[in-house]
């Protein structure tokens, strides 16, 4: 449906994007994550039209759409500040594209209705814009967005100035009415638990490059470097050299999954493979900090050597700060990194 092919944008000497090759499959959704800055809303601008490319090529549906204008390019854009019409009702507001594409008063009469009962606000065809929540606003913009049946909807930031409790509402409500639709989705945002529970595949942007692609699962379950890690938010990185079954790492001799590499390389352990045993075993620490994340709790450990670590523990396993502990590893838990784009490489130069 959707493929970038080498696409490039530059904005001086810097690459916004840089020779990024994506296929999006029909009825795919994807998800664009990465830190503010790696090019996200550039690849959606390049793909949509506003944003002309310096190198490479964007096709839909196999024809390449250079030269192609925005409003021939079939898609559908709903961005952050979700620009609704202030002077418009709802019903204006949706049916703006249908009146684009030459559609007639009854033909968006019946439209509107039906997506508004899709969007979950029936019958609010009169409502003043002004006068919604920023939940229903969010819902209009979308409305509008999907009237005119784009082959690709793009979505920036969708949910992005809506309180955490109706994000989470809203994104399992938006993955359901785009499998209900077969609607093809590509969407940028920057938190990951949206990408995660939208996307049937997050990728993961880094410098105008992906620095990841797969489903949630499999990013989640192994970040493929260092960078995808911390900005999952895995933070036990540390240098380790593995040898047979377990790996020698500033934490001490850490188990590693069967199979896995021997030699030097970065070891990720997940919180929830930190083990908190007696005091007299394992890996000596002082617990320190302890943020409470809805049912679970992350505890920083200051270990006896070694830099920090995070265990993720139910409430009620949770020590106080101070008490001295043990920690031992789960093998299950541990990721062995690709050193290929580590932290320590910094910055890459800028492309010519
Ligand atoms: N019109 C422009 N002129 C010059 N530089 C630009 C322009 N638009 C984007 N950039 C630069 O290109 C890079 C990528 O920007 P982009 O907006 O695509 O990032 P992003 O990942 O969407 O960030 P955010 O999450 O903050 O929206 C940034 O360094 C940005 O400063």
């Amino acid at each position: 449906m959707l493929r970038l092919d080498g696409a490039t944008v530059r904005f001086g000497a810097r690459a916004a994007l840089d020779a990024v090759d994506l296929a999006v499959a029909e009825h795919e959704i994807v998800c664009v994550l990465g830190p503010s800055g790696s090019g996200k809303s550039t690849l959606l601008r390049a793909v949509a039209g506003l944003q002309a490319l310096d190198g490479g090529r964007v096709l839909l549906g196999g024809a390449d759409q250079h030269g192609v204008p925005v409003h021939q390019r079939g898609v559908g854009l709903m961005f952050q500040d979700h620009q609704l019409f202030p002077q418009r009702d709802v019903a204006g507001n949706v049916a703006f594209g249908l009146r684009m594409h030459g559609a007639g008063r009854a033909e968006q009469a019946a439209r509107v209705g039906e997506l508004l009962d899709l969007v979950g606000l029936p019958g609010a065809e009169r409502r003043a814009v002004a006068e919604l929540s920023g939940g229903e606003q969010q819902r209009v913009a979308l409305a509008r967005a999907l009237a005119p049946r784009p082959r690709l909807l793009m979505l920036d930031e969708p949910l992005g100035q809506l309180d955490r409790g109706l994000r989470e509402r809203l994104v399992v409500e938006l993955r359901e009415l785009f499998g209900r639709l077969g609607t093809t989705v590509l969407a940028v945002t920057h938190d990951q638990g949206e990408a995660f529970a939208l996307a049937d595949r997050v990728v993961v942007m880094r410098d105008g490059r992906i620095a990841q692609t797969g489903t949630p699962l499999e990013v989640w379950q192994r970040p493929a470097s260092e960078f995808v890690a911390r900005f999952l938010g895995f933070d036990n990185v540390v240098p380790a050299t593995v040898t047979g079954d377990a790996a020698d790492t500033p934490w001490g001799k850490i188990p590693v999954p069967p199979g896995s590499a021997e030699g030097p390389g970065l070891l990720l352990v997940r919180p929830t493979g930190v083990r908190l045993v007696a005091p007299d075993e394992g890996l000596p620490c002082t617990v320190g900090t302890r943020t409470f994340r809805g049912h679970h709790v992350a505890v920083h450990l200051r270990p006896a050597e070694g830099p920090p670590l995070e265990a993720e523990l139910a409430l009620r396993d949770a020590p106080e700060e101070g008490t001295s502990v043990g920690v031992t590893f789960d093998a299950a838990e541990v990721v062995l990194l690709g050193e290929g784009d580590s932290e320590a490489e910094g910055g890459r130069e800028p492309a010519a």
